[in-house]
């Protein structure tokens, strides 16, 4: 399960966050409380399972990050997660109790099941539904004409598909009807996939975990677009496949969401750094410090969420990445846009000014349960080909999965 995780580096030498106010942008006040369970003992049975443990445990994502090559298993961090008490704040970095390291069995596939596959499947399907049927309809006619491809380019932008995705769907589709000598408008649907999948392939890439350590993930989206939850979700992943990871609450402003990614830390048994108000550079800055010299395997830095037309917001979030890359000349090594699918073409627009900020390199698109804009992902490929790491099609755990661009297209025209 592990095989993509290299083998781990000693730490570099790292000054201590709490010494080293230098480097930090604003002093900030009262200082970011680390809390974890932090005891190395043995797990107890209610507790993340043991790393030897969870073979098969992360089958619900089943292309999980960038598998690197298929040599023997490699030693990585176990998860901090020893004592099953609760939390207690302590703070940041008083206590940098680094994890044990242990070997994990031989690695299995990451694949999951067929049943599992095809469970993912259906949901998807059944998320994008709404945006199929009316495409779908498209192709129920006798004829291969004028009218068809009217109606398809209707309903191609009816799904947020947007122009210029919906021209070089139109255009590339007539070919493939012309050199195929295609006369069935059913036959036609099958090619519009074709087309679909040939325009979403950029966008399907694994994230990879494990080339550095820690491997440093910013991430950041407008209010509400599922960031907290795609990064409890993914912590939840991450914790039980043996990851060790650390938790930024780099929202320092509002209380509730440091309280949210609070409890995925705690259900988890990871880290989390966290402060109330203050800097979310320093936060962040202080996390990723952490992260280091404990040797985590990832520090996930979650952002408060906000509107691209929000400039002096913006900027803070240029300072975050700033101030991430003092801490650890390498980081952020991803940054992620998460963006609700059911804005459609405001979602494309949040990618083209959080990309034009930030340089981003990856995307979790949310909620594509239920949207009759899932064409949008089309219109991301056309535009600001962004590799697409996972899609959220609800919010239970299971419901955040790789991006697979034949699937997707397949599943938005069922
Ligand atoms: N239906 C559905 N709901 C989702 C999905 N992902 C997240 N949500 C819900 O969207 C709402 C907002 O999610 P959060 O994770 O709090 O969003 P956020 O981006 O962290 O929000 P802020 O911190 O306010 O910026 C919650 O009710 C989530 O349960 C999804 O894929 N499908």
């Amino acid at each position: 399960m592990f095989s993509f995780f290299k083998k781990k580096p000693p730490p570099p030498p790292v000054p201590d966050a709490l010494t080293a106010p230098t480097a930090t942008p604003a002093a900030p006040t009262p200082p970011a409380t680390t809390t974890a369970a932090a005891a190395p003992t043995p797990a107890p049975a209610s507790a993340a399972p043991a790393p030897g443990a969870v073979a098969g445990a992360l089958d619900w994502l089943r292309k999980p990050f960038g598998a690197k090559t298929a040599a023997a298993p490699v030693p990585v961090a176990a998860p901090s997660v020893g004592s099953a008490e609760p939390a207690t704040a302590v703070p940041a970095l008083a206590h940098p109790a680094t994890p044990p390291t242990t070997a994990l069995a031989t690695a299995p596939t990451a694949t999951a099941t067929a049943a599992e596959r095809k469970g993912w499947l259906d949901r998807l399907k059944a998320g994008l539904r709404k945006t199929g049927s009316s495409i779908a309809t498209v192709f129920t006619g006798t004829q291969i004409d004028d009218a068809l491809y009217e109606e398809l380019e209707e309903a191609l932008l009816m799904a947020d598909t947007g122009v210029k995705a919906t021209q070089w769907l139109l255009t590339d589709l007539k070919r493939r009807v012309k050199d195929t000598k295609t006369t069935d408008p059913a036959a036609v649907k099958g090619l519009l996939a074709d087309a679909l999948t040939d325009l979403l392939q950029p966008l399907e890439k694994s994230l990879v975990i494990g080339q550095h350590t820690p491997t440093v993930i910013m991430v950041a989206g407008v209010n509400g677009a599922g960031k907290t939850t795609s990064i409890g979700k993914l912590t939840k992943h991450l914790a039980h496949e043996g990851a060790s990871v650390l938790l930024a609450a780099a929202d320092t402003f509002r209380a509730a969401a440091r309280e949210q990614l609070g409890v995925w830390a705690d259900r988890n048994l990871v880290d989390i750094v966290s402060q109330e108000g203050g800097d979310p550079a320093a936060v962040s800055f202080d996390a990723v410090t952490a992260g280091r010299a404990r040797g985590k395997d990832v520090v996930l830095v979650d952002t408060a969420g906000r509107l691209p037309t929000q400039l002096h917001l913006m900027q803070e979030l240029q300072k975050i990445k700033r101030v991430v890359t003092k801490a650890d000349g390498t980081a952020p090594h991803e940054v992620l846009l998460v963006i609700d699918g059911n804005t459609g073409q405001n979602a494309l627009a949040q990618v083209r000014a959080f990309d034009d900020a930030l340089g981003l390199t990856g995307l979790v698109v949310t909620k594509l349960d239920g949207t009759a804009k899932g064409g949008v992902l089309a219109a991301i490929a056309q535009e600001r080909p962004i590799p697409v790491y996972f899609i959220g099609v609800g919010e239970k755990l299971e419901d955040l999965e790789t991006f697979n661009a034949r699937e997707f297209a397949q599943a938005l025209l069922a």
